[in-house]
């Protein structure tokens, strides 16, 4: 496991005084290592999981070839050019579900349902509505509306027995957890769930239920980190409103550290000078203190968090983290937890979080899937950036009558503003490079549908 100097030596131009948001994600990708224990999960319980094993097909999908409409199988050698067809039915209707049993000569066609297995010999379907019926029960089709194997589902089209299906890193969505379910499969083999610690630092936070008090303001952050760990299918461990006092908070972080892989705290990473978070973070663990070239989300800590170097001076401050789960299942066998302290304002944790800590927690999950790629909106305003940082501004992305994707800002971009966050569908991600936007210039935009 390599420390934070390691990393940071390995990245050409670290500079933990003015990092750029690209080198974040390297270092990250550094830092935080797939879990490693696994479980067998029946599928309901499987959406959201990362397979941990490859699925193999043991059947073909589908298992014969079969009809894709409801009409006429029949033999398509015998479409020509220009040339209609005239088919006498022959035998009873194949439906889904039962071989057809019986003969087709040439000139013959066998009534045949959605689903089917295609009688032997035959190779095309016509549909229904494709035909027209003769005064003598013949069917006819007309010139060129056919090609031969039209309409015919091939034997293994899907997935063939014996091949990969689905890859080991695959995060399971709806239409995975169907293509399982397809293969006749009960269960599937994944990375057990990563479990994140979060809590709110800061003297001036007030839990829910306190009464108003002169210069404090209530805690959102925690409910927003809540929102998109859960968003995300990990196990989250609240750990509340921890004051700015050194017992307090080297409490929470021993605690997060023996129960969690990952520890997320908002608050007391910058310069201020009520601040213990800092001194606590440096304590019990490896941990570099940044300030991004980005806005918002300035200053964040990053590292690692070590509970045992103090639980041997004081055995009895919490339970032993061996017999904390069973199967020996916590994820840092070396005894660390990833901590990301994220600045404590409420717009800045929600970037650094999807910016940073998503991609971060899913390579931990296990997930090999690259991030999403970026949509392009046409701005349909003007907008301030300095070049030399990256910025992120609130969008809401909207489709024009012509068809073409818009985006404008959702208001006030304050870093404490969290309302027109919620008016945003995505972030305008500004490059580090990128100046002005002039109205009508392409931007890129980072989406939170399916993400927050
Ligand atoms: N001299 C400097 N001052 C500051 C810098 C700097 O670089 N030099 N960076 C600024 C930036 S940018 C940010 S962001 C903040 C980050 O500071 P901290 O991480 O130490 O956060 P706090 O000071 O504790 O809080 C900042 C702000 O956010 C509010 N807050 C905090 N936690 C919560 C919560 N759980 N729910 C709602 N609101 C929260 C807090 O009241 C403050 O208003 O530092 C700047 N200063
Ligand atoms: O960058 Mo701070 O995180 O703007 O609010």
């Amino acid at each position: 496991m390599k420390t934070i100097d390691q990393i940071a030596a390995e990245l050409q131009g670290y500079d933990p005084q003015a990092l750029r948001a690209a080198d974040v994600n390297t270092f990250l990708e550094r830092l935080v290592a797939p879990v490693t224990s696994t479980e067998e999960v029946g599928i309901f319980d499987a959406l959201g999981r990362v397979l941990a094993r490859d699925v193999v097909s043991p059947v073909s999908v589908p298992p014969h070839d079969n009809s894709a409409m409801d009409g006429y199988a029949f033999d398509g050698a015998q479409l020509q050019p220009g040339q209609p067809l005239v088919l006498r039915p022959v035998g009873s209707t194949a439906f889904a579900g039962a071989a057809w049993t019986g003969t087709v000569a040439a000139g013959e066609c066998v009534k045949i349902m959605t689903g089917a297995i295609m009688p032997a010999g035959l190779d095309t379907v016509v549909p229904q509505e494709f035909t027209t019926a003769e005064p003598d029960g013949h069917i006819r089709i007309a010139p060129d509306v056919l090609r031969r194997g039209d309409n015919r589902r091939l034997l293994g089209e899907d997935l063939m027995q014996g091949r990969v299906a689905l890859a080991k890193g695959e995060l399971l969505a709806p239409a995975a957890i169907g293509l399982v379910a397809s293969l006749g499969l009960k269960t599937v083999t994944v990375y057990r769930r990563v479990r994140v610690a979060y809590f709110s630092t800061g003297d001036e936070i007030l839990s829910l239920g306190e009464p108003p008090r002169e210069g404090a303001v209530y805690d959102s952050n925690r409910y927003t980190v809540f929102g998109l760990l859960t968003r995300l299918g990990v196990q989250v461990i609240d750990l509340g409103v921890v004051r700015d006092e050194p017992t307090l908070l080297e409490a929470a972080f021993r605690r997060a550290a023996t129960e969690a892989d990952a520890i997320i705290t908002s608050g007391g990473v910058s310069v201020g000078e009520a601040d213990h978070t800092r001194t606590m973070m440096k304590q019990l663990g490896d941990v570099a203190f940044w300030r991004i070239a980005m806005r918002p989300g300035r200053p964040m800590a990053v590292g690692r968090i070590r509970p045992e170097l103090q639980a041997k001076s004081d055995p009895n401050a919490l339970p032993s983290r061996v017999n904390s789960y069973q199967n020996g299942s916590i994820q840092s066998a070396n005894g660390s937890s990833v901590l990301f302290g994220l600045p404590g304002n409420p717009v800045a944790v929600m970037v650094t979080f999807l910016a940073f800590v998503r991609p971060a927690l899913l390579r931990m999950m296990g997930c090999t899937r690259g991030a999403p790629p970026l949509l392009r909106a046409v701005s349909t305003e003007a907008m301030r950036k300095k070049p030399g940082r990256t910025e992120y501004q609130r969008g809401l992305v909207t489709t024009a009558a012509d068809g073409t994707l818009q985006v404008r800002t959702t208001g006030n971009q304050g870093s404490g503003v969290l309302s027109s966050m919620v008016q945003a569908n995505g972030l305008i991600v500004l490059h580090h490079g990128q100046g002005n936007v002039a109205p009508g210039d392409m931007v890129d935009v980072m989406m939170f549908d399916g993400v927050i």
